[in-house]
Formats: structure tokens, sequence, C-alpha cells
């Protein structure tokens, strides 16, 4: 038990430094609180709220893989390399990836219970 405490409070802490250090990071926090939010207005079921919680947790992990392989990319390669470039640019793409299924998903989910809210006299 003491040992998932201390392992739990080191992941913590790695989370703590993607969102104090990296401005996309802090960008997805406020969106992921704004979709949470727009669900409670919105009423979601068990099943959307999955779709939201997996695309939101899914943006979230890929933003945290690209701060580790930004990390450890400076630490083995400061200098300018050509894989190095690869390895970041892919980290990144994973992430837009993410965010663009994200959107997709929040719009299937969210934009017609959101356009019935706004357009209902
Ligand atoms: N060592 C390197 N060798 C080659 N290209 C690099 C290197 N470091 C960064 N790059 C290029 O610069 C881009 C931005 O890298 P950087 O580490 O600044 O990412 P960032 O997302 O801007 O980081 P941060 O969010 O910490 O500002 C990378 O996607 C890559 O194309």
């Amino acid at each position: 038990m003491k040992a998932f405490i201390r392992s739990a409070g080191l992941a913590i802490s790695g989370i703590r430094h993607s969102v104090a250090t990296q401005r996309h990071m802090q960008f997805h926090c406020i969106a992921a609180f704004l979709v949470f939010i727009a669900g409670i207005i919105l009423s979601l079921d068990a099943l959307e709220w999955a779709m939201i919680t997996m695309a939101v947790g899914m943006v979230i992990t890929t933003e945290m893989i690209n701060t580790a392989m930004e990390r450890v990319v400076d630490l083995a390669c400061p200098e300018w390399h050509p894989l190095a470039k690869i390895a970041k640019d892919c980290a990144a793409g994973a992430v837009l990836v993410s965010a663009i299924a994200a959107v997709i998903t929040g719009l299937l989910v969210m934009g017609p219970p959101l356009w019935h809210l706004l357009t209902r006299g």
C-alpha cells in the first residue's frame, strides 16, 4: 500500500509538472473543465459521459506523453538532430490527432442537445 501511495504521488508530480510548464496542457485542462460544465447543463447520460471522459483522457494522456518525449529528447540530444525532430514532431502529432478526435466526439455527443437548447424558443 505504501509503495502504491508513493507511486501515485510521483505520478501526480508528473501531472503537476506538465500542467505548470506546458501551455497546451493548461488549455486542455480549461477546455476539459468547460466541457464538464456543458455536460452537466446538457444532462448527458452515462454512455455520453463515458465517451466524453475517454476523449478528454486521451488528449491529456497524449499531452503528458508529449511532455515526457520533449524532456527525454532534450536530455539525450540538446543539439539539433533530424531524429530528435522526428521524435518531437511525432509526439506533437499524437496530441493533434487525439485533439481532433476529441473535438469530433464532442460535436457528435454534445452538438445536437446543445443545438436544441440554443434554438428551442
Ligand atoms: N533537438 C532538436 N533537434 C531537431 N529539432 C528539434 C529539436 N528540438 C526541437 N526541435 C523542433 O522544434 C519543435 C519544437 O520543439 P520544442 O521542444 O520547443 O517543442 P514545444 O512544443 O515548443 O515545447 P514547449 O511546449 O516546451 O515550448 C519540435 O517539434 C521539432 O520540430
